[in-house]
C-alpha cells in the first residue's frame, strides 16, 4: 500500500491510500504503484507522488487496523464466518476453514482460471495460483493522431440537482436549486416511506474512500442489509468536491439497471452526508481477479458482456462513467455485476474536460486534455478485457507518468496464447483515434455487441440476468462481509459540525 498525492492546477490535493492494483509479481521489474486521479473543474495538470511505492504486489488487499503498512502476501486459508449481526462496529473473527482447492499446477491458463470459477469462490479465502506469464511478442494497436477539438465542444460541468423529497427517478437534468437553504434532513420521504437515520444499525465498515466509509448496515424498518455510504462534509468541502459527490447523488438517483449499484436513498446531517445502497455481498470483483490470477476467455466474457450492457445503458443517458475498473465492479451474491461508485460519472452534453480516472485505464484524450466523451469508457472496457484475461493491464508503469506516456505510444504487449477474437475485441477498443474506437463510432454500443467475441450472447438475456454465472461468491447470508477487507472501526473520525454557511453548499443534497 501507498499514498498518493494528487494535485490539480486548481490546487485541489487528494490524499489516497492505495493498495497496489497490480497483480503479484508481474510485471517483475514493473510492479509498483497506481493512483487514482480525483477529478477536479477544468483541470489539465496532473501531479501524481507515490509515497510509498513497494516491490511486491498484494494479493489481497488487507486494511485491517488501517495501519497503512503493507497489504499482506500470505493467503488466508480459513475464511471468516459470517458477521454477527446484532452486534454493532464489531470486528469478525476469522474462524471455520472452508478453502477452495486450487492445485493449478497441471493444468493449462485457462483451465487454472476456470478452477475457480463456477463454484462458490470466497472473495477473501481462497488460496491461489501464481499468474504463469507466457512470453509475448510486440504488436501494435493501430493508432491515428486524434483530430483537435473544437472550443465550443466544452461541456456544461454543471449537473441536475434536485430537490431532497423527490422520488429520484426524474431523468430531467435541468437544476432545481433549494433556494430556501432549508436542510433536507435526516427524515425525508421516498416511495412513501419516512427515511430517518435512526432507522440503519451500522454493523461493520466493508470500505474506506476518500472522504469516509461504506459500513454494512440494518434497515431495522425493513429488515434489510443495505450499504451506507457515509461522507465528511468538511473533506468534500477541503477537496472541492461538493460539485461531484452531488453528481455522483443525483447520476445514482437517475439510473435503474440490474448491474448498476441502486441508490435506496440519500440524506445529510450536520457532519455527514449518507448515501444507502443496496448490499452487494460478494466483494469487488478485483479481488476474485487477483486470487485467479486470470480469468478464462468465457468468464471474461461473462462479466464484460454485463458492463456493456450497463454502459449502454448509461450512455443512452448521455452519462459516462469514467472509472471502469475490477475494483469498482462488485459481485453480487446471484454472481452477476453490480457497478459502484459513480464519484466520477457525468452527465454529458457533448465533451467534458476534467482529468479524473485511474492511471492505468484513462484513456488517451484525457491524457492530451482534448475533452472527452463517451469514447473513454469504452477505452476503459478494453483495458478491463485485457486485465480480465492476462491478470495485468495492458499498460503499466511503477510510476503514473510512465503509464500516460505507454498509453501514447500505443503500444501493447499481447500474451502468445491470448485468445485471437477477444485480441481483436481488444485491438479495436484501445484505437488511439477515438473516432476510430468501437463503441464511439455511429453504431455506438451496437458495434461492440456485434463483435465476434460476443456472437454466442442474446443481449436481452444478458440483460435479463439469464447467463450463468462464472463464480457464485461463497455467501453464507446476506450481511456476509466475509468477502470483504477487514477495516478497524477504531478510528472513525470525531464528527465535526460544519458551520451554517458551508451547510447550504450542500442544500440540495
Ligand atoms: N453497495 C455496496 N455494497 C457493498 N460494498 C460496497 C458498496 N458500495 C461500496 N462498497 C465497498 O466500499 C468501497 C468504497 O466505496 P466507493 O468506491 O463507493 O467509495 P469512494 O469514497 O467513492 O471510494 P474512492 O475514494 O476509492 O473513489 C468499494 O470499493 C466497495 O468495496
Amino acid at each position: 500500500m501507498y499514498i498518493s498525492e494528487t494535485a490539480c492546477a486548481d490546487g485541489l490535493v487528494k490524499k489516497t491510500q492505495h493498495i497496489n492494483r497490480m497483480s503479484k509479481n508481474f510485471p517483475p521489474s514493473k510492479n509498483g504503484s497506481s493512483s487514482k486521479l480525483i477529478a477536479g473543474t477544468e483541470t489539465h495538470m496532473i501531479k501524481l507522488t507515490a509515497l510509498h511505492n513497494k516491490k511486491q504486489i498484494p494479493t489481497t488487499r488487507t486494511s485491517t487496523n488501517n495501519t497503512n503498512t503493507e497489504a499482506t502476501f500470505t493467503f488466508k486459508l480459513g475464511r471468516t464466518t459470517g458477521s454477527d449481526v446484532s452486534g454493532d462496529l464489531s470486528v469478525n473473527s476469522s474462524e471455520s476453514s472452508d478453502p477452495v482447492e486450487s492445485d493449478y499446477s497441471e493444468k493449462s491458463e485457462d483451465e487454472k482460471a476456470q478452477q475457480v470459477e463456477n463454484t462458490h469462490v470466497s472473495a477473501n479465502s481462497h488460496s491461489i495460483s501464481s499468474v504463469t506469464t507466457t512470453s509475448m511478442n510486440n504488436e501494435t494497436v493501430d493508432g491515428e493522431k486524434d483530430e483537435s477539438h473544437d472550443a465550443d465542444d466544452i461541456t456544461n460541468t454543471e449537473d441536475s440537482d434536485r430537490s431532497e423529497q423527490d422520488d429520484g427517478n426524474d431523468t430531467d437534468d435541468e437544476e432545481t436549486d433549494n433556494e430556501s437553504g432549508e436542510s433536507s434532513s435526516n427524515l425525508t420521504e421516498k416511495g412513501g416511506r419516512k427515511y430517518h437515520l435512526d432507522h440503519f444499525q451500522i454493523i461493520k465498515t466493508v470500505g474506506t474512500g476518500t472522504f469516509g466509509r461504506v459500513c454494512l448496515c440494518r434497515d431495522k424498518v425493513s429488515n434489510k442489509y443495505c450499504a451506507m455510504k457515509i461522507l465528511a462534509m468538511t473533506e468534500v468541502i477541503r477537496l472541492k468536491q461538493i460539485e461531484h459527490v452531488k453528481n455522483e447523488r443525483n447520476i445514482l438517483r437517475e439510473i435503474r439497471h440490474p448491474f448498476t449499484i441502486s441508490l435506496e436513498w440519500s440524506t445529510k446531517d450536520e457532519s455527514n452526508l449518507y448515501m444507502i445502497f443496496d448490499y452487494v455481498c460478494g466483494g469487488e470483483l478485483f479481488t476474485y481477479l487477483r486470487n485467479a490470477g486470470k480469468f478464462s476467455s468465457q468468464t471474461s466474457n461473462f462479466y464484460a458482456a454485463e458492463i456493456v450492457s450497463a454502459l449502454d445503458y448509461l450512455h443512452s443517458l448521455q452519462i459516462i462513467y469514467r472509472d471502469l475498473k475490477p475494483e469498482n465492479l462488485l459481485i453480487n451474491r446471484d454472481g452477476h455485476i453490480k457497478i459502484t461508485d459513480f464519484g466520477f460519472a457525468k452527465k454529458l452534453r457533448d465533451r467534458t474536460w476534467t482529468l479524473c480516472g485511474t492511471p492505468e485505464y484513462i484513456a488517451p484524450e484525457i491524457i492530451q486534455s482534448k475533452g472527452h466523451n463517451k469514447a473513454v469508457d469504452w477505452w476503459a472496457l478494453g483495458v478491463l478485457i485485457y486485465e480480465m484475461l492476462v491478470g495485468y493491464p495492458p499498460f503499466y508503469d511503477e510510476q503514473p507518468f510512465g503509464i500516460y506516456e505507454k498509453i501514447l505510444s500505443g503500444k501493447i504487449e499481447w500474451e502468445r496464447h491470448m485468445d485471437p477474437i477477444a485480441k481483436d475485441l481488444i485491438k479495436k477498443l484501445l484505437v488511439n483515434d477515438r473516432t476510430k474506437r468501437l463503441g464511439n463510432m455511429k453504431n455506438g454500443a451496437d458495434d461492440v455487441k456485434r463483435h465476434r467475441w460476443f456472437k454466442n450472447l442474446n443481449w436481452n438475456d444478458v440483460y435479463n440476468k439469464k447467463l450463468m454465472p462464472p463464480i457464485l461468491p461463497d455467501v453464507h447470508h446476506d450481511g456476509d462481509t466475509t468477502n470483504f477487507d477487514d477495516y478497524s472501526e477504531m478510528d472513525w473520525k470525531p464528527t465535526i459540525a460544519i458551520d451554517q454557511k458551508d451547510l447550504k453548499l450542500f442544500n440540495d443534497f
